[in-house]
C-alpha cells in the first residue's frame, strides 16, 4: 500500500472511532489517561488503555514524556503499544509507539483542519520543529495544498534543519509573530509550558491545531486566543483533566472533534477555531491494529 493510501486508511479509521467515541456508546471503553508524575526527573508516564468492542481491539499504550533541557539528546516522548487478544488476554503484539504516536496525532489534527480551516487556506505555519512538527508537515502537505509553509522553532538551527529535510519549500521565520501572522492553519507542537501563541497575532478565521501542553499547568495558547476562538477538543473529559490551555483560561469547550464528525455539533469554519489535542488510547488502538493487520497479511 502506498504511503498516501495508508494515510487515508488511518484518517478514515480515526474519523470513525472519534465519531463513535463522542456518542458515548457502551461499545467503546477508554478511561482518561492515568499519569504518574516523575517529579525528580521532570517527566511523566501515561497509561492509555482502550477497548473497542465492535472490532474487538484491546490495546494499551505506555507513553513517557519529559521536559528536557534545551540541547538534550534524549527524546522527549517515548511510547510502547501493547495489543492483546481480547478473548484470552494474551499479548499479541508489542510495538514501538513512536511512529504510531507521531502519525496518529498528525492525522487527527488533519481531520480537525479538514473540518475547520478556512476554505481557501493558503498558509500553513508550524511552531516547533520536533517529531510532531515533522509528522504534521508530512500529513498536512499530503492531505492539503498550501502556497506557503512556515516554521518557527526556538532553535533557529533546528528550524533550518527541518526546512532542509522537508520534502518542499519551507520558510524559516525568526519569531512566532512573524510565523503566524496571516497564516490560515497553525500547528503548535512544542514542549512549552507558557503561552507562546497570542491571539492578537492570529488572523481572524484561522484554525489552530494545538498539540503540545498536555499537562493541566502547561500552556501554548494565551487566554485571548482561548476565549475568542471556538474551542474543539478530542475528549471533553481529557481536556478538563489535562489541558492547561482549557483549564487555566476558563475557556468554554464548544464541541469534541467526534461530535463534528458524527454531526451532533457544527463545524464553525468561518470563525477562528482551536482544536486542543491531548491524544487518546482509542487513536492508538485503531492505528496499532492497522499496523498489526498489515504485518499479519505479510507473514
Ligand atoms: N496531542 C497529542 O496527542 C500528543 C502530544 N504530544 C506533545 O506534543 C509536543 C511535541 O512533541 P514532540 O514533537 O514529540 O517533541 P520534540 O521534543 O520532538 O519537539 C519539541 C519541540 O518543542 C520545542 N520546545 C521545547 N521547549 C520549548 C519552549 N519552552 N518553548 C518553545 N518551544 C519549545 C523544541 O525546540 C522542539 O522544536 C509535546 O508537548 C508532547 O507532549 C506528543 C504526542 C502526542
Ligand atoms: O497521546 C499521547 O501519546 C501523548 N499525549 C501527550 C504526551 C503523549
Amino acid at each position: 500500500m502506498s504511503r498516501s493510501r495508508e494515510e487515508s486508511a488511518l484518517i478514515s479509521r480515526l474519523e470513525a472511532v472519534m465519531g463513535e467515541f463522542s456518542q458515548r456508546g457502551a461499545g467503546l471503553v477508554q478511561p482518561v489517561r492515568s499519569v504518574v508524575p516523575l517529579q525528580k526527573h521532570g517527566g511523566f508516564l501515561g497509561l492509555m488503555p482502550a477497548y473497542l468492542a465492535h472490532e474487538d481491539i484491546l490495546c494499551t499504550k505506555m507513553v513517557a514524556f519529559y521536559q528536557r533541557e534545551q540541547g538534550s539528546s534524549l527524546p522527549t516522548t517515548q511510547a510502547t503499544v501493547l495489543l492483546f487478544d481480547p478473548v484470552s488476554g494474551v499479548v499479541s503484539a508489542v510495538m514501538d509507539g513512536e511512529v504510531i504516536t507521531a502519525r496518529r496525532t498528525a492525522a487527527v489534527s488533519a481531520i480537525s483542519a479538514k473540518l475547520l480551516m478556512p476554505r481557501h487556506a493558503e498558509i500553513l505555519c508550524l511552531l516547533g520543529s520536533g517529531h510532531q512538527a515533522v509528522s504534521h508537515y508530512e500529513v498536512f502537505t499530503q492531505a492539503f495544498t498550501f502556497k506557503e509553509v512556515r516554521v518557527w522553532s526556538r532553535s533557529k538551527e533546528r528550524a533550518e534543519e527541518f526546512a532542509r529535510a522537508a520534502g518542499g519549500p519551507v520558510t524559516v521565520c525568526p519569531s512566532v509573530k512573524e510565523a503566524v501572522e496571516g497564516a490560515d492553519v497553525i500547528v503548535t507542537a512544542t514542549n512549552a509550558s507558557e503561552p507562546l501563541l497570542f491571539g492578537k497575532w492570529v488572523k481572524s478565521g484561522a484554525h489552530v491545531a494545538a498539540v503540545g501542553a498536555c499537562r493541566p499547568d502547561w500552556r501554548e495558547l494565551d487566554d485571548d486566543l482561548m476565549r475568542d476562538a471556538v474551542v474543539y477538543v478530542d475528549s471533553r473529559e481529557g481536556a478538563a483533566a489535562e489541558s492547561g490551555d482549557v483549564i487555566l483560561s476558563g475557556a468554554e469547550v464548544f464541541a469534541e472533534l467526534g461530535e463534528m464528525i458524527n454531526g451532533s455539533m457544527p463545524a464553525q469554519r468561518d470563525k477562528t477555531t482551536v482544536f486542543k489535542s491531548l491524544g487518546m488510547g482509542i487513536q492508538d488502538a485503531v492505528s496499532a491494529k492497522l499496523v498489526y493487520d498489515k504485518w499479519k497479511s505479510q507473514q
